[in-house]
């Protein structure tokens, strides 16, 4: 608000636009038990699927007995995928070209996997009919080790058996899905070969889940006398939802309703589309009643999306100096059962090629080998679906890992590897454009708020009084400078499904002056409802207190693609904006016409247009919108609409900075954070205590995965990790005291400037925990250790550096 003059400030505070900490409008009813959830919707008659899931990881299903279930008082019908063989539907597409059983159809491949849907009156007896469900197994060997997979004689996809062409091009074997390739081979290998220093190591980034609040569910309901059908349902993208079900079902889209109500969180976890969604609306199209289905939290945690699973082994070449010149990186995927990712089509590993991080590396090489093997599929989700999280981690590790070969010093070895201010717009050698960056600045003001020198004085210090025996305890400095490519599309390279990921915003101004927005994405806590009246608050002069924002119906929101990817700002976020500017000029019109002036001579100003030289000719933006409605403007049609449609030229670049200060008692392994300092780039600030909000969220999430949060497998396949005793989810205990801070460089492109930053504390965050407690053992020999560091891992990395002789 530089230029404005106080009363104009006044006026401009008044609207509560860009750079507000506005209150969330969400949170009265979420803090009143007001919101309203899948599982709150009730409708009359309405019955209750529950799912019979396979004990095994794999077998060969023999026979499957339903009598004893359908005798069961109240049980209505028990699907199995003979039912839904006749209508197509026993199997269903993937988001990422594979095809998925919805039951199974003569055989499981992985434990929890959906074997029958019984439908009943009610919850608790379809769960007594599960049990009575009588199924025949025949088990057989099974994988969950990828690299074992691509040996083994076991043909796990025995659909696929033969086909030597994926999705994404050939497969090497019957357990391979796809190769990825980008970048320069033979140059990158050249390079490697001629270079100085050369440093590799194999990172595993292991298999976790996101764990929302709620689990996923749904509500289908169809209407056979208006042949209608409308799912309610936990659906991080509606639309898509819509149109997949059409074409599965042949019902045609206009019939169809999909409704995303509130969501107690996403975080990727729903942007698949799961059996459960099927089972409901098949069971409710043939019983003509209402059915809901909800999922347990095992269930959750079991069979839908997990996250990560990439072994990934690099290399990477510097100077003496520390210039580095290029790297190499091999990633073995592990996609469980089905390649279920929810990646833009033309990228199967999502954007893992972002792996050269904030570096100007000059030649880089990176493939993905995708592997099935028999754990859950979904693959997308947690805080980057699309394997910016992975590849953060990746070259975060592979940056300290060089820092002790080169024997220097891992803050300096960033600094001086940074792609420099006056590079962007940067291509960078695996074949992105970063739109802005000033990384060097952040860095400083990074390393300058936690006194970076002096922590690393007391670490050497501890060091030397550990030696003498003076304590137990080492401390570890962990950092990470992190870039992030956000806001997908543009359609030209991104699509799902082949639906362009676009979005959009169609805005209706009422003639008093208040208005509604509505969207084509969906909030699932992010705060859409109060950050996007803002935009709009600033671009139209009506406050946001009286701007309402509606997602997620589909019968009233424009076409979108939906939310996650950190998408909604960099896209939705720009066609809102968009939409308003349209709003203001027709606004400008009925101006002119109001004010008996030329459309040129007027001036925006704050809420109004002003005639230029004339300040106290004006009109202000109520004035406009009730004109608009009720006085015949020659010209101009009545009314003030707008809507926009936004295919971004490209995607956004958030950075950030971050610190860790970590104590670890070697003795038990109990790692303590001291010190977590979180330097955010997102471009133009929207609403900063949201950001804050979204920060906090992102590195509690990191904090969960980096130090004890994992799917962890048997060798039977059984998931170990299925309930909250052995599954981690943080806490207010564990959760240390952040400190957050920012810088602001606007996207160039991007109408407001801003980028998206809801995953970025994640991206960051993970590899700044992890360098945290790999740092702590730097001075005893430690190169690399995996997460997730919870205690016991710890104390063995410590034992095993003879730190307990
Ligand atoms: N510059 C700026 C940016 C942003 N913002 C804000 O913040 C938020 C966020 O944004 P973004 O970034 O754009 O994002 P989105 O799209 O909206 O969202 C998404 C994300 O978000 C996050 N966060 C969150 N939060 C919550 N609460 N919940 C949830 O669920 C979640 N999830 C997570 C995830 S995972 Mo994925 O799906 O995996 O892909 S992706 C994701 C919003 O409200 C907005 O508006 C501001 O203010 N400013
Ligand atoms: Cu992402």
């Amino acid at each position: 608000m530089k230029d404005l003059n106080e009363e104009q400030q006044e006026r401009a505070a008044g609207l509560k636009g860009l750079g507000c900490s506005r209150k969330r409008v969400e949170d009265a009813r979420f803090t009143q038990g007001k919101g309203n959830y899948v599982d709150d919707i009730k409708m009359p008659g309405m019955l209750h699927g529950d799912f019979v899931r396979s004990p095994y990881a794999h077998a060969r299903v023999k026979s499957i007995n339903t009598d004893a279930a359908m005798a069961l008082d109240g049980v209505v019908a028990v699907l199995t995928a003979k039912d839904l063989e006749p209508l197509s539907l026993h199997w269903m597409p993937t988001l990422a070209g594979d095809k998925q059983m919805v039951l199974a159809d003569g055989k499981v491949l992985f434990q929890g996997q959906e074997v029958a849907f019984v439908v009943a009156r009610d919850r608790f007896i379809a769960a007594d009919a599960v049990e009575l469900v009588e199924v025949e197994y025949e088990e057989l060997p099974v994988i969950v080790n990828p690299f074992e997979a691509l040996q083994s004689d076991v043909v796990l996809r025995e659909d696929l058996a033969g086909q030597t062409e994926g999705a994404h091009g050939p497969r090497k074997h019957h357990n391979h899905i796809f190769t990825w390739e980008v970048g320069e081979k033979d140059a990158t290998e050249q390079v490697l070969g001629d270079a100085e220093v050369v440093a590799e190591e194999t990172v595993y980034y292991h298999r976790t889940h996101p764990c929302p609040l709620e689990t996923c569910g749904a509500v289908a309901s169809m209407d056979k006398v208006n042949g209608k059908l409308t799912v309610w349902g936990t659906f991080q993208a509606p639309h898509v939802v819509r149109t997949v079900a059409s074409l599965l079902s042949g019902i045609e889209e206009h019939n169809i309703r999909v409704v995303s109500p509130d969501i107690g969180g996403g975080f990727g976890n729903k942007v698949g589309v799961y059996p459960g969604y099927v089972c409901a609306i098949v069971a409710s199209i043939v019983t003509g009643v209402p059915v809901k289905w909800i999922e347990d939290r095992m269930e959750n945690l079991m069979s839908t999306a997990f996250a990560r699973d990439y072994w990934m082994t690099g290399k990477i070449s510097a100077t003496k100096e520390g210039k580095i010149t290029g790297l190499h990186c091999h990633v073995t995927a592990d996609h469980g059962a089905f390649d279920a990712c929810a990646d833009p089509t033309k990228f199967p590993a999502g954007f893992m090629n972002i792996c050269t991080g904030s570096y100007d590396i000059p030649t880089a090489y990176l493939a993905v080998d995708g592997v099935y093997t028999n754990k859950a599929p979904g693959g997308v989700s947690y805080r980057c679906s699309f394997r910016v999280t992975e590849a953060a981690y990746f070259i975060e590790r592979m940056i300290e890992v060089l820092a002790i070969e080169l024997n220097m010093d891992a803050a300096e070895l960033r600094r001086i590897n940074f792609i420099k201010k006056e590079q962007f717009p940067y291509q960078s050698a695996l074949g992105w454009e970063y739109d802005s960056g000033d990384y060097h600045t952040a860095w400083d003001k990074a390393l300058k708020a936690v006194d970076y020198e002096g922590l690393r004085k007391e670490q050497a210090d501890r060091v030397e009084a550990f030696k003498r025996g003076e304590t137990r305890k080492l401390m570890g400095v962990g950092l990470s400078f992190f870039t992030e490519i956000v806001g997908a599309g543009p359609v030209k390279n991104c699509d799902i499904l082949g639906m362009g990921m676009f979005d959009s915003c169609e805005i209706r101004i009422h003639p008093t002056g208040s208005a509604i927005a509505r969207l084509g994405t969906i909030s699932q806590g992010q705060g859409h409802a109060t950050t996007f009246a803002q935009i709009l608050a600033s671009e139209i002069g009506i406050s946001a207190d009286s701007i309402t924002i509606e997602e997620g119906d589909t019968d009233t929101a424009p076409y979108g693609l939906g939310t996650y990817g950190s998408r909604s700002t960099p896209v939705a976020g720009a066609a809102t904006a968009l939409a308003g500017r349209k709003i203001r000029a027709k606004a400008q019109m009925i101006a002119a016409y109001l004010l008996e002036v030329h459309d040129n001579d007027l001036e925006w100003d704050v809420d109004r247009f002003v005639v230029k030289g004339a300040p106290e000719r004006f009109k202000t933006m109520k004035e406009i919108a009730y004109a608009a409605y009720n006085q015949a403007i020659p010209g101009v049609e009545p009314g003030l609409e707008a809507v926009s449609y936004y295919d971004p030229p490209n995607m956004t670049y958030p950075f950030g900075a971050y610190v860790c200060v970590m104590d670890i008692d070697v003795d038990t392994g109990v790692q303590e954070i001291r010190k977590f300092y979180a330097l955010d780039d997102c471009g133009t600030r929207i609403n900063p205590m949201i950001i804050e909000g979204q920060v906090h969220g992102g590195l509690t999430e990191a904090l969960a995965v980096a130090l004890g949060q994992e799917i962890a497998y048997d060798d039977m396949g059984n998931v170990k990790t299925g309930t909250f005793m052995d599954f981690f989810l943080p806490t207010a205990w564990e959760v240390p005291n952040y400190i957050t801070d920012h810088t602001v460089t606007p996207s160039p492109h991007h109408p407001i400037g801003a980028k998206g930053v809801g995953e970025s504390p994640h991206v960051g965050g993970v590899p700044c925990f992890s360098n945290a407690v790999n740092d702590a053992f730097r001075a005893f020999g430690l190169r690399h250790t995996h997460m997730p560091h919870d205690h016991w891992r710890i104390w063995q990395t410590a034992n095993r550096l003879g730190l307990h002789d």
